[in-house]
């Protein structure tokens, strides 16, 4: 069985304001697996992803990496430190929050040159080229387009080679076709994957096992993600199917629907 590279155990998370966004959250991920995070608006996935990338630390419980508890004080040891931010990317789903330098060029750049890793012009130009951004290399990172900026978050995170990839919606401004080909990418690799996201496609497409969260932070479902697709009241609960009502000829009924699987 492959080694255990992040695991909550027992994590509860509370914002400052004392709102409560989940307790008792357990669960492990697998060197290699490509795991989907879904659940409603609110649930807290974005929050999940930002334990998992230690960005947050957990009120209650352990998130564990490589076995060894992820701390404050532990990632603020050089070395693991360094390690764990080449190890473990985060796109956000808002990606402004990771772009400030003054091009293109310089914002892939920046991650391998902090993490002082080799061959930065040549990561650069392929990520670039990978991402259809080769055009755009001069161009300043905030002029670009909402998917534009999507890729380009994404260039940065692959440019430094990370072993887990954490991605929140990432389909959220991407087009199809960029879709597929991060689909394919994600695939090829034997990278860990966590991805949060409301695109039933998308979690089908690229998931073995999903993590369901409700909408009270509960964990609804651990396990392979092809059942969990065909559970109606389970994706209800999720925020991914929703009750219809439907008028044909005089009579009315109503049934559940999960929008972009089944029939929408
Ligand atoms: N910075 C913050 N301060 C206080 N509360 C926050 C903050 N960010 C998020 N929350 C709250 O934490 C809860 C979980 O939010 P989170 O963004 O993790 O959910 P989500 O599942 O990713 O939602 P969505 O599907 O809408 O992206 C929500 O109730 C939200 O209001």
């Amino acid at each position: 069985m492959a080694e255990t590279l992040l695991e909550f155990a027992d994590v509860g998370y509370a914002w400052p304001d004392g709102r409560p966004v989940f307790s008792g959250l357990s669960f492990r991920i697998a060197a290699g697996d490509k795991v989907v995070l879904l659940g409603p608006n609110g649930a807290g996935k974005s929050t999940l992803l930002r334990l998992a990338n230690g960005l947050l630390t957990p009120a209650t419980g352990t998130v564990f990496w490589e076995n060894r508890a992820l701390t404050v004080d532990g990632l603020r040891q050089r070395e693991f430190a360094r390690a764990f931010r080449q190890a473990n990317g985060l796109l956000f789903q808002h990606p402004e929050a990771m772009l400030f330098n003054p091009t293109v060029r310089e914002e892939i750049a920046y991650g391998p040159r902090q993490l002082g890793l080799g061959g930065v012009d040549e990561r650069v130009a392929h990520w670039a080229a990978e991402l259809g951004l080769d055009g755009l290399l001069d161009e300043a990172p905030f002029a670009l387009s909402g998917g534009q900026k999507q890729k380009l978050a994404l260039a940065c995170l692959l440019a430094v080679d990370p072993r887990f990839l954490a991605l929140d919606e990432p389909s959220a401004s991407l087009d199809p076709a960029s879709v597929g080909w991060l689909i394919d990418t994600l695939l090829e690799s034997t990278r860990t994957v966590l991805v949060s996201t409301h695109n039933l496609s998308l979690a089908a497409e690229l998931g073995e096992r999903a993590l369901i969260l409700g909408g009270d932070g509960r964990l609804l479902y651990d396990g392979p993600l092809a059942p969990a697709l065909q559970d109606l009241p389970l994706l209800q609960a999720a925020g991914l199917a929703h009750r219809h009502r439907h008028r044909h000829g005089g009579l009315a009924h109503a049934h559940l629907h999960a929008h972009d699987w089944e029939s929408s």
